[in-house]
């Protein structure tokens, strides 16, 4: 594994920060904020008589001064909730103020009765105009929309930042609908909703889901990675091309030709279909990313960095694995090799650590050459190797450790071999028989290591010969 690959896998593991959910985080005062003022200015409207300030269009819907108000508590609340316990406290108190007028609300649009005009603020502007055939009336979608960002800020309050959202959503939704009305000049989609009502709607509604941006699915949506970015992207595009294609259809059918409402449909299923198929391109190419930096980090987790050999945790996690396999099968057992390089102080001493090093990397390929595909060698650190060999007989190990004694030693290694003679090494041999650990298996094969030093280095030692006979 280069640095390079260590970068881009470390950068990919690392967590980066989530700063959009902060900014959106910061968007709910002044979203709060648009909610009071549109709900203060209905009000102020109401008291001063100017009709613009609550009925923007005229002769058009109205924002009923009970609305205005909860949209106005609501909006106070938004503000509050975050600030000290006392505001929290308040703003929880604002909260069942409106939810308490929406039980009203909704006894007056259920049942015969009318309660309302006795709650309402200026009863007296809101009667003068369904007297002169003026609308103003509490409407069931402004109901919805209130009751939902309320019950938002409850479930905020209480951490159940899914929930909120889930309700925030629904609450923006219904005056968003009637804002495309507008937009679209189309009657039927705002209905009696003003203006002013959906404007301060989405504002509230949208204050109360952008607190809860540390969470629920608004989180990902927000996150710094690919997948969040895709996802913003297909967002503004989801929004801008159906209503885009929907003024064209709509300015076509206004021209009395309806047929266009199919390629309405048809359009929309396809941008769907290819927002879809860039989601799946996308993600693909993460995953591979994934994928690929997943397998740099076994590999840097289980390689020796010189030598690329497996390293002593993967000789460890193999040894077991394959004492598990004799335990379970009866096959030839597992040979264990111990090598120790001969006298690698004096290369470091007399050549420098470089060599040592380029010593190190040349011995280690010569023993992986020697060895069977099914053989683990592993560096276990310095210069010391071990070998790990399964379903092999004595013969078959003793002829792998010559091979290897053979192979290093013809090694030649220009700046060293060519003036200070053959790198050597000794090995001790053992068995791992059934029923013995790895630890055994190692503690007698560095026994005959041992020995294999005392006797002159440069040779093999079976661990039997080493007066610790564990085969039969
Ligand atoms: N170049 C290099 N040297 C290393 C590395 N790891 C360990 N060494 C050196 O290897 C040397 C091991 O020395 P010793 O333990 O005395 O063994 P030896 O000189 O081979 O002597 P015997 O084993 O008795 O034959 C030390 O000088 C370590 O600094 C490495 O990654 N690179």
């Amino acid at each position: 594994m280069t640095d390079n690959d260590f970068d881009a896998a470390s950068n990919f593991v690392q967590e980066k920060p989530w700063r959009l959910v902060n900014i959106v985080q910061s968007l709910r005062p002044y979203l709060a904020g648009g909610g009071i003022a549109v709900g203060s200015g209905c009000l102020w409207g109401y008291w001063v008589g100017y009709e613009w300030f609550y009925r923007p269009i005229s002769p058009g819907p109205a924002t009923h001064p009970l609305t205005a108000l909860c949209l106005l508590l609501l909006g106070t609340s938004a503000l509050l909730i975050n600030r000290s316990t006392i505001f929290r406290g308040l703003s929880t108190g604002l909260i069942f103020v409106v939810l308490a007028f929406c039980l009203v609300w909704f006894v007056d649009l259920t049942f015969p009765v009318h309660i309302s005009p006795f709650i309402t603020p200026f009863q007296g502007s809101v009667t003068l105009d369904i007297q002169h055939g003026k609308s103003n009336s509490l409407g069931l979608n402004s109901l919805v929309l209130l009751v939902g960002t309320a019950a938002s800020l409850i479930f905020y309050n209480a951490r159940y930042l899914a929930a909120a959202q889930a309700f925030s959503f629904l609450a923006a939704f219904i005056p968003a609908v009637s804002l495309v009305g507008y937009l679209y000049g189309v009657e039927n989609l705002y209905g009696a909703m003003s203006l002013w009502t959906a404007l301060a709607g989405v504002c509230v509604g949208l204050s109360a889901l952008c607190m809860t941006a540390e969470g629920g699915l608004l989180r990902y949506v927000l996150s710094p990675y690919s997948w969040g970015w895709v996802f913003r992207t297909q967002s503004v595009l989801g929004l801008i091309f159906p209503l885009a294609l929907g003024f064209l259809i709509l300015e076509v059918m206004r021209l009395n030709d309806h047929r266009v409402f199919g390629v309405y449909v048809v359009g929309n299923i396809w941008f769907i279909l290819l927002m879809v198929g860039v989601s799946s391109f996308f993600l693909e190419k993460v995953d591979q990313q994934r994928r690929r930096s997943e397998l740099k980090l076994l590999e840097a987790a289980t390689q020796d960095q010189l030598t690329g050999l497996a390293n002593r945790r993967k000789f460890f996690e193999f040894g077991r694995y394959e004492i598990q396999r004799i335990d379970r099968s009866n096959n030839n057992g597992l040979w264990l090799l111990m090598m120790d390089l001969d006298h690698f102080k004096n290369i470091n001493d007399a050549a420098g650590h470089d060599m040592g090093d380029k010593v190190l990397v040349m011995v280690s390929r010569a023993m992986q050459k020697s060895v069977r595909s099914v053989d683990l060698v592993s560096r276990l650190g310095g210069e010391e190797f071990a070998v790990l060999l399964p379903d092999s007989t004595p013969d078959g190990a003793e002829h792998v450790a010559n091979r290897i004694l053979a192979s290093v030693n013809s090694l030649c290694i220009l700046g060293w071999t060519d003036i200070h003679g053959p790198v050597t090494l000794s090995i001790g041999c053992s068995r791992i028989t059934p029923g013995s650990t790895l630890e055994d298996g190692m503690k007698s094969a560095d026994s005959a290591l041992y020995e294999a030093k005392r006797n002159g280095r440069n040779q093999l030692l079976m661990a039997d010969s080493a007066g610790q006979s564990q085969y039969q």
